[in-house]
């Protein structure tokens, strides 16, 4: 058994989710932050790649005071379980995600990460050890769903989602395509990673619903399972 997984995510006009320098820059409008808001007090856990965590040091908090106390009256903590896919245990000690706000967090590391440094960084969090090289998105969520968790954001970046959209890991894709061009062929994407190299891999997807936000649209999609 696995969570409900699902992807959000901020695009520019040009589809790219940040810089060619991978900088984190403002792509969707306050409307959008404050519907992020509102699904990610919903979830679980927010999951982000490690990658994610060097470039941009995000705290994945819930930002709005309403919406930390709405949780907490309904018996869990203030903020979502955070979960860091990182095989190498390369998460800095410092680093946001660890220290701002209040709840659990988990680093999910391969049997490649070397144990100082899980033992450093289990002083802030759980480990969850799965696959040899890279973390094994699918066990992880299996242990996931173990911890109770039972619904999944996934804030990106691009190498994580294009890995759970190959392992069959996402069920929804909701895309804020914002009113800026970044530019730059080497600009991160949606999906990297090497891609889908057949047509008849590609993941299809079914339109549930658009809608105008700010200046740009949200794209909701299903994925379609055959
Ligand atoms: N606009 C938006 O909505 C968002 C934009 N971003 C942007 O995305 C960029 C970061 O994306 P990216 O560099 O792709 O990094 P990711 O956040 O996708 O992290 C990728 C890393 O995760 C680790 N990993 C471990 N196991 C796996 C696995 N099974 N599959 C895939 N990855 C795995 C790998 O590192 P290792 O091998 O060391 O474990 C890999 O390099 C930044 O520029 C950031 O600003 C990020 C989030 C949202
Ligand atoms: N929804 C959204 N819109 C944008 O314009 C963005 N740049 C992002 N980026 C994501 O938000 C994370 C920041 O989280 P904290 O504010 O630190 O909690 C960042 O890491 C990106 O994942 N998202």
């Amino acid at each position: 058994m696995r969570p409900f997984i699902f992807v959000n995510l901020a695009m520019s006009a040009d589809g790219k989710i940040s810089t060619v320098q991978r900088r984190q820059v403002k792509i969707s409008g306050k409307k959008d932050f404050e519907r992020v808001d509102i699904i990610k007090a919903d979830s679980d856990a927010i999951i982000v790649g490690i990658g994610t965590v060097l470039a941009d040091n995000p705290s994945l908090t819930v930002k709005s005071s309403e919406l930390k106390s709405k949780r907490i009256k309904n018996g869990k903590e203030e903020n979502p379980i955070r979960v860091v896919i990182d095989s190498k245990a390369r998460t800095p000690a410092d680093s946001d995600i660890l220290h701002k706000g209040d709840g659990q967090r988990i680093i999910a590391v391969s049997k490649k990460a070397e144990q100082e440094k899980i033992e450093l960084l289990n002083e802030y969090a759980d480990i969850v050890v799965t696959g040899e090289d890279k973390v094994d998105l699918s066990a992880l969520m299996e242990a996931l769903y173990e911890y109770g968790v039972r619904k999944i954001m996934v804030e990106g970046g691009g190498s994580l989602i294009e890995s759970l959209f190959k392992e069959n890991l996402v069920d929804e894709i909701y895309t804020c395509v914002g009113n800026v061009i970044i530019g730059g062929k080497n600009a991160p994407t949606p999906a990297d990673g090497e891609g889908f190299l057949k047509e008849e891999d590609f993941p299809n997807l079914k339109l549930l619903d658009i809608e105008k936000i700010d200046e740009g649209i949200l794209i909701r999609w299903k994925v379609v399972r055959d």
